[in-house]
């Protein structure tokens, strides 16, 4: 089919790459120049695993192109996705400026029936009001059919997320628009929901508002757990073998970051306030999250009598492994406020070190070597668990750290392993380990 994205961060990017790979004629428009560019010489301006394979099968096979034209990139298309960002606004709602922007800009383009399709997340009832908007500006005579189809990929694993979804949702009151859809997915051979336009939209929110609910849910225990003297990961264990509670998105932490599930929340929060019906427990949720991201300062304050003058190593600075995004990353609260209280840091990320230094305070020091980060350090932080800092030697730590003082944010390690060796150990969750001499 011949296809329209316009939007070319993690989800039009990767939506129209994989939409192209599976033989659709794909357009994808954006207003920066310089990723258009980028994108037309296969090079991807984000870091994601099989995105440049993608570009390179797509331009290679003629039939996925990058532009900053609207009036080439929507020529005689069926379906246009709009994927621009929905960003936190001040208030907590979803900036919808974005979108109405793109949608306002396209409707000047289209001359023919069309499919539009929001891809991005965006509150109940956005929908119509776009639907409105782009019907005051198309010429007379051209139908408009619109429909909604939230997306659920994760960062670092958004192609696999995009071949291998639990389900795809399309929302659509009209029923050619849903054949359409139906049509272009057909050869993911993906389980489909087909639902009104609003259903769609609460969808995607009830989603992120429940997983980040799970992580909050599961912080909470953990520091309970760690107070009582149990281990959370026995606990998650017992409980995640009850089918009914399952395992998955489970793993006690620092809370979650991301560029999703912190606005996500939040924006659920406003769109219920606005209709008087406020979301208590998800509220908490945010609540929970925001105190779990003190958790490892709070663990380094009770463990030095000053911080003035420590020098500390902190791994891992991107909000989760395999991205290097660094929106709303717990390293950035918790270097800042390292940074504050006058400890030195030293930071090491295998990937999001340059976008890490657009964001935290100047005083930061950087290196591309885990073993340097740790030399001769006070303590260290694990703050993202990449694999090079879990397979990292336990023995380094003993070998080159001043005091081998860890403190893991993400459970890296586990219990029986971290016993071997001469380390004085926090994790989350769990007892603390002190075997120092
Ligand atoms: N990032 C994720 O993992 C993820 C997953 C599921 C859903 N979402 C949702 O998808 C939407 C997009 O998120 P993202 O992370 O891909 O955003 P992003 O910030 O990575 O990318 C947005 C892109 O839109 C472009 N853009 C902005 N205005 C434009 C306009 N008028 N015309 C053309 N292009 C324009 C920007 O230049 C940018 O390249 C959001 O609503 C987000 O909540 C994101
Ligand atoms: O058990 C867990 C799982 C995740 N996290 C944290 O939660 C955040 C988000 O992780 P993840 O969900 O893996 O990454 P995202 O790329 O933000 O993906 C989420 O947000 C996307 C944007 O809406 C959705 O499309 C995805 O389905 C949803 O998983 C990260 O900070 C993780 O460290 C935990 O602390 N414990």
């Amino acid at each position: 089919m011949e296809v329209a994205v316009i939007g070319t961060g993690y989800v039009g990017l990767v939506t129209g790459a994989c939409l192209a790979e599976k033989g659709h004629r794909v357009h994808c428009i954006d207003i920066d120049e310089s990723r258009v560019q980028q994108l037309n010489n296969a090079i991807s301006p984000i870091y994601e695993e099989g995105i440049e394979e993608l570009l390179k099968n797509g331009i290679k096979r003629d039939n996925l192109f990058f532009t900053t034209d609207y009036e080439e990139g929507l020529h005689q298309k069926d379906i246009v996705f709009l994927a621009v960002g929905t960003p936190e606004s001040e208030d907590g709602s979803a900036d919808l400026s974005y979108l109405y922007k793109a949608s306002e800009t396209m409707a000047h383009y289209i001359n023919r029936d069309i499919t539009v399709v929001i891809k991005s997340t965006v509150p109940v009832g956005t929908g119509e009001q776009i639907d409105e908007k782009l019907n005051s500006i198309v010429k007379p005579g051209v139908n408009i059919r619109m429909a909604s189809n939230p997306e659920f990929l994760r960062q670092g694993t958004a192609v696999y997320d995009t071949f291998h979804a639990d389900r795809i949702i399309v929302g659509a009151n009209h029923p050619e628009a849903k054949k359409q859809l139906e049509e272009l997915y057909h050869s993911f051979h993906l389980p489909i929901v087909v639902t009104d336009i609003k259903s769609a939209e609460m969808i995607k929110y009830t989603a992120n508002s429940f997983l980040a609910m799970k992580i909050s849910f599961i912080n909470e225990i953990a520091n309970l757990s760690e107070k009582l003297g149990a281990n959370i990961e026995s606990v998650t264990e017992g409980i995640g073998m009850d089918k009914r509670i399952g395992s998955s998105f489970l793993n006690a932490g620092i809370g979650f970051g991301g560029s999703c599930f912190p606005k996500d929340t939040k924006a659920m929060v406003h769109i219920a306030e606005s209709v008087e019906m406020p979301l208590s427990l998800i509220e908490e949720v945010i609540k929970v999250n925001e105190k779990q991201r003190e958790v490892l300062v709070d663990k380094v304050r009770s463990r030095f009598k000053s911080l003035e003058g420590l020098e500390v190593a902190v791994l891992g600075l991107s909000f989760k492994p395999n991205t290097d995004d660094m929106r709303e990353a717990a390293s950035i609260s918790i270097i800042r406020k390292l940074v504050q209280e006058g400890v030195k840091v030293t930071a090491f990320d295998p990937v999001a070190m340059e976008r890490a230094k657009q964001v935290l305070p100047e005083q930061v020091n950087y290196t591309d070597s885990l073993e340097e980060a740790i030399k001769e350090k006070d303590a260290t932080l694990i703050v993202t668990e990449w694999n090079q800092i879990k397979d990292f030697p336990l023995e380094k730590y003993v070998e080159l750290m001043a005091t081998p003082i860890i403190m893991d944010g993400r459970n890296c390690f586990e219990m029986k392993e971290v016993q071997k060796y001469e380390i004085e150990y926090h994790s989350i969750g769990r007892k603390t380990i002190n075997n120092l001499s």
